[in-house]
């Protein structure tokens, strides 16, 4: 089995979490892509009703609109159900690193009101501790990205700023902000971290995701397995 069908086992398995009249955050990035377009299907074949999208970006919220998922925003829902979202790195705590995809912040704000975090991931995800394979992307205002590049320095971080592909300079989050990717060495306390630099005046907040995640879904070769905290 190679990545892509893991990513797409992983999201068929988020399928049996949600229930009519269900909010659901959508995540964002290749995984909960899947989940989007699968959930659409559902919606349309009339297998689910009166199921809301809550997506935590545009990319999110296009797909959604695209599929057939029905969106709302924050400010019209009183409660969150559950959240679906993929992971850059999840620790054996369940701790994670988010942001390669630069929606951080409105994953942040969504997946810690949900009712369950749901986390779907393929197995290349799993680390032994946080900041092994992926720096922590940092969302900052433009106005401040060089000196907290170089207030990083305190946490032995070596931060580049994120440039664009398709477009010249820095990459613009959707809430018209930059993103620093910081090398940490090895991150022993993830929420102490966490709290520390949103503590930085200018960051607006940070792709650690620690102690928020309930169920981890890993793609295998061998089939889905389920972690819980
Ligand atoms: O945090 C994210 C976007 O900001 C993504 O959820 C994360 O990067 C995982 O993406 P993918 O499922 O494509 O590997």
């Amino acid at each position: 089995m190679n990545t892509e069908e893991m990513k797409k086992l992983v999201a068929k398995e988020a399928l049996k979490y949600i229930e009519d009249d269900m909010i659901v955050g959508l995540g964002t990035g290749s995984t909960t892509a899947y989940f989007i377009k699968m959930l659409g299907k559902m919606i349309m074949n009339e297998e689910l009703f009166d199921v809301y999208g809550l997506p935590t970006s545009y990319q999110a919220r296009i797909l959604a609109l695209e599929s057939g998922v029905p969106v709302v925003s924050l400010d019209e829902v009183d409660a969150i159900d559950i959240a679906v979202d993929g992971a850059d790195e999840v620790d054996p705590h369940l701790n994670l690193i988010k942001g390669r995809g630069a929606a951080l912040t409105m994953e942040k704000i969504i997946e810690y009101r949900a009712g369950t975090f749901l986390v779907l991931v393929d197995e290349s995800k799993l680390v032994e501790y946080l900041g092994q394979k992926m720096p922590v992307p940092i969302e900052v205002i433009p106005a401040a990205w060089r000196v907290i590049k170089e207030e990083l320095e305190v946490f032995n971080a070596t931060a580049d700023l994120r440039m664009g592909v398709k477009k010249d300079g820095p990459v613009v989050t959707d809430n018209g902000n930059f993103i620093l990717d910081a090398k940490f060495e090895r991150i022993e306390d993830p929420l102490d971290l966490e709290i520390e630099l949103n503590n930085i005046p200018g960051v607006v907040e940070n792709g650690i995701f620690a102690d928020i995640a309930d169920i981890v879904l890993v793609g295998t070769k061998e089939g889905v397995k389920k972690l819980e905290r």
